[in-house]
């Protein structure tokens, strides 16, 4: 045989950080099913050695201060020659009409360049042809970090699973979700009511992040912002939150949150960087600065009627139990919610989901350990989930006895998802 016919070598992935250029790779996601849609496939080859861009998606409300952040971002020192699209992605398949502003990190010096589509793409047959714009952008240019600033009414969901799926097959690789809020008007945002009790697009932009920037902490007084903090790690406690005006923020909060690759970020409530004290702005706010709002009780919280969350622990699993929750999140997140009901109470309509029917998950976090040591991060976005050995798995770092915890957000997510996720892994 032609040496040249020869496959190419597979690298486990395990081996190899995404975010250091990994050359030919293999993933094994621990999905080992044949089920289709919304499992992570399960093997790639990246024959053209491309190296992994980390990208970071920026998301939040109409004028919460995102295109601010962008230009901070633009003219700060981080080292990176970063691209920025910041012209409403996901708000129309008009991909030429979009640019990328770049920056050069010895210089500041930034350009802009109008996204094309590659010549006679191939791969826009089957990924979004806004994401194979930026890919190729950032591939020609030599970019090292790519930031995509939503459309202020965009739902993250799809945009964010479909970047993560491309991941596969792809030249990105998603870091991370950043949402700002703008505490003057977030909690009237939150609260808006759409049709049939539908989740409205700020709630999910909460839900579905990562890192939260509380931002016009100037136009709010101490005791709105604690409710803006309150409501805030009510529909998402995993986030980390940064209080900031004009979007202002240490860059290191920002990148390199590998939050879809590693165990989820620790919670936790960082002053303004204005503010040269260590004591939170909001003094009435009985909360440390620095409390973690997993250590509440699983209780589902309410404030904002749609979306709630629920943090179940769990001990160290079985290698049966482990599957056995392998098919429970497949039951219950691969399932199409039931159609909302017609029925109204109060003008307000009242969900399947609340009376019983299946949650609607928009995230998923969790870390999970084996009886035998092994550590494996659970991340989900929407009806696609992924259980992924931690490199530093089985090396004795934690400890069986200390269990994990599995976090889900979303419509009807409640103590009785709890009760199912236990009774069916049998804990
Ligand atoms: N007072 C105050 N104004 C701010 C702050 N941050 C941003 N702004 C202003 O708020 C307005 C909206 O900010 P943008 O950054 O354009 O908001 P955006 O999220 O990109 O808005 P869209 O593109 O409409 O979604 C601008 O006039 C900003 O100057 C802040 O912390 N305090």
């Amino acid at each position: 045989m032609d040496p040249e016919d020869e496959a190419p070598e597979l690298i486990d992935i395990d081996d190899a950080s995404p975010y250091e250029g990994r050359t030919g790779s293999s993933v094994n996601d621990g999905d080992t099913s044949a089920s289709a849609g919304s499992s992570r496939s399960a093997a790639k080859v990246d024959a053209y050695e491309r190296r992994k861009v980390p990208l970071t998606i920026l998301t939040g409300y109409l004028g919460a201060g995102k295109s601010t952040l962008l230009d901070y971002i633009l003219k700060e020192q981080h080292g990176y020659k970063i691209a920025v699209c910041m012209n409403d992605f996901g708000d129309s398949t008009d991909i030429e009409a979009k640019s990328l502003t770049l920056t050069d990190p010895n210089t500041g010096a930034q350009s802009s360049q109008f996204l094309s589509l590659p010549n006679g793409c191939l791969c826009c047959s089957f990924k979004d042809m806004g994401i194979a714009a930026i890919e190729e952008m950032a591939h020609q240019e030599g970019v090292e970090w790519v930031m995509v600033e939503l459309t202020g009414l965009a739902d993250p969901g799809p945009i964010i699973r479909g970047f993560w799926e491309n991941e596969e097959m792809g030249d990105l690789i998603l870091d991370g979700v950043v949402c700002v809020v703008d505490c003057r008007n977030v909690l009237k945002q939150l609260s808006e009511q759409r049709p049939a009790g539908e989740v409205n697009e700020a709630q999910k932009q909460v839900a579905c992040a990562d890192v939260i920037l509380l931002n016009k902490t100037d136009l709010v007084d101490s005791g709105r912002l604690s409710q803006v903090e309150e409501t805030i790690s009510a529909i998402n406690p995993t986030l980390r939150v940064y209080k900031t005006q004009h979007s202002i923020t240490p860059l290191d909060g920002l990148f390199d949150l590998r939050a879809f690759t590693s165990a989820p970020l620790a919670p936790t409530t960082i002053p303004p960087a204005s503010s040269h004290t260590h004591t939170s702005e909001s003094s009435d706010h009985a909360h440390d600065d620095s409390h973690d709002h997993n250590d509440r009780p699983s209780q589902p919280h309410a404030h904002f009627g749609r979306i709630t969350t629920i943090t179940i622990p769990i001990p160290s699993l079985s290698s049966d139990q482990f599957d056995r929750l392998q098919r429970f999140l497949e039951d219950t997140l691969w399932s199409i919610p039931d159609p909302p009901s017609a029925t109204t109470s109060g003008g307000i309509a009242i969900e399947t989901a609340e009376k019983g029917g299946r949650p609607e998950v928009l995230r998923t976090k969790g870390l999970v350990r084996t009886a035998e040591g092994r550590e494996y991060v659970l991340q989900g976005v929407t009806d696609v989930f992924e259980l992924k050995e931690l490199p530093s798995s089985g090396s004795g770092g934690g400890s069986a006895a200390d269990g994990g915890k599995v976090v889900f957000i979303g419509k009807g997510v409640d103590e009785r998802l709890k009760d199912r996720l236990l009774a069916a892994v049998n804990v």
